[in-house]
């Protein structure tokens, strides 16, 4: 099956050429670049030399429709709301990694993102793509919105316990860092070396656009309106996110019985590890692989617990679940192409 890429020359095209280069049965047909066609890939990337030798293209519907099975769509929100649309119509699969359509609330995106929402229509269609909680749902998509990097390693770290109901909703913290290619490949004056390098920086605080999207997932998985605190911070490393995460317990709970909960919720979900007691994870057990690393410890003198989630932002936060999501709507095991070991050290 071909797959076209478009957003060419952003980091998460690169990571899906990346995994796509793997995937038995999937491979990259057309690489679409808005400022960059008619390039070589591997000018612009000099470490896909002799891997990805056909030059970047300009979008065409019908082209990339005529040459292409499914398009993944690496751009820009407010971008993707225009593009997808036009391979919808050609009968393409389509998965997106922008927010353009994750809220279902269209005055809610406008509200976040600052910019206008998707077609009302498109919006209906699109089925979230938290692969580990909607696989069901994600079988029959036909567009599919992956989840953003900062509510994959949220969600999966809370769904479980707050699902249970043994969670004061109220009291929930999220304390989020992310390495700098969170932001894209293109400059900005926050995350060029001097300002990164030796330095941690709080943003967006109380207007991540990302709040909503968590805060619809856990009312759609709990019934209940759940307002979160969220903070996010950009931390001087290149790629992995990791969200440490605070609530109180209504009643209390031993740090076995909570990991034991979690370990039965993800059984049968292999890109979630639950760690055993006192094993906190770090973003380079993960890095470069498709795993969400959960830690988690109750402390009896609060009743409060703390729940550390860890991702490649790049990977399970982006282009490897919309692999895994291409492998559920194709019926393939939901690991192909995305058993490699985390790079470590
Ligand atoms: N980086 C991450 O960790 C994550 C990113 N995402 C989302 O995935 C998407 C891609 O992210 P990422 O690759 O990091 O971003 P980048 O900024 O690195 O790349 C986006 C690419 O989109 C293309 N583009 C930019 N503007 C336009 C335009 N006006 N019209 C058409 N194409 C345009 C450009 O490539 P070209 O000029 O070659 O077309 C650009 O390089 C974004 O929506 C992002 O929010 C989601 C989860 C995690
Ligand atoms: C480090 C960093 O800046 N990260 C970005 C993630 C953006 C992103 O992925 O945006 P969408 O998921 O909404 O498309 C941010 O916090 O805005």
């Amino acid at each position: 099956m071909k797959a076209a890429i478009i957003g060419g020359t952003g980091y998460g095209s690169i990571e899906l050429v990346r995994l796509l280069n793997k995937h038995p049965y999937m491979e990259v047909g057309s690489v679409v670049s808005n400022s960059q066609a008619g390039i070589s890939f591997s000018d612009v990337y000099p470490h896909l030399s002799n891997i990805i030798v056909q030059p970047l293209e300009t979008f065409n519907a019908d082209r990339l429709s005529e040459e292409n099975d499914i398009v993944f769509f690496a751009t820009p929100s407010g971008v993707s709301s225009k593009l997808v649309p036009k391979m919808i119509e050609k009968g393409k699969k389509c998965i997106d990694l922008s927010g353009d359509f994750r809220l279902r609330n269209a005055e809610e995106y406008e509200s976040w993102y600052k910019h206008s929402p998707a077609d009302g229509k498109y919006l209906k269609q699109a089925i979230y793509g938290l692969s580990e909680i909607y696989s069901e749902e994600i079988k029959t998509a036909s567009l599919l919105a992956n989840p953003g990097c900062y509510p994959t390693a949220t969600t999966l770290g809370l769904i479980p316990i707050v699902k249970k109901g043994f969670v004061d909703e109220k009291s929930i913290i999220i304390d989020a860092k992310s390495g700098v290619t969170g932001a894209g490949r293109g400059l900005t004056l926050t995350s060029h070396y001097a300002e990164i390098n030796d330095n941690v920086r709080a943003y967006k605080l109380g207007a991540h656009q990302h709040i909503p999207e968590i805060e619809q997932v856990l009312q759609d998985e709990t019934g209940k309106e759940i307002a979160i605190t969220f903070s996010t911070h950009l931390v001087p490393m290149s790629r992995g996110i990791m969200c440490s995460m605070y609530m109180n317990l209504k009643d209390y709970i031993s740090t076995e019985d909570v990991i034991e909960i979690y370990n039965q919720f993800y059984e049968k979900h292999p890109f979630v590890r639950v760690r055993p007691v006192g094993n906190v994870p770090t973003t380079k057990e993960v890095l470069g692989s498709n795993y969400c690393d959960i830690g988690l410890h109750v402390d009896p003198r609060t009743n409060r617990l703390t729940v550390i989630s860890v991702i490649d932002n790049l990977v399970k936060g982006a282009a490897g679940q919309a692999i895994q999501n291409a492998n559920i709507m194709n019926g393939w095991d939901e690991r192909t192409g995305l058993t490699d070991i985390p790079l470590y050290p």
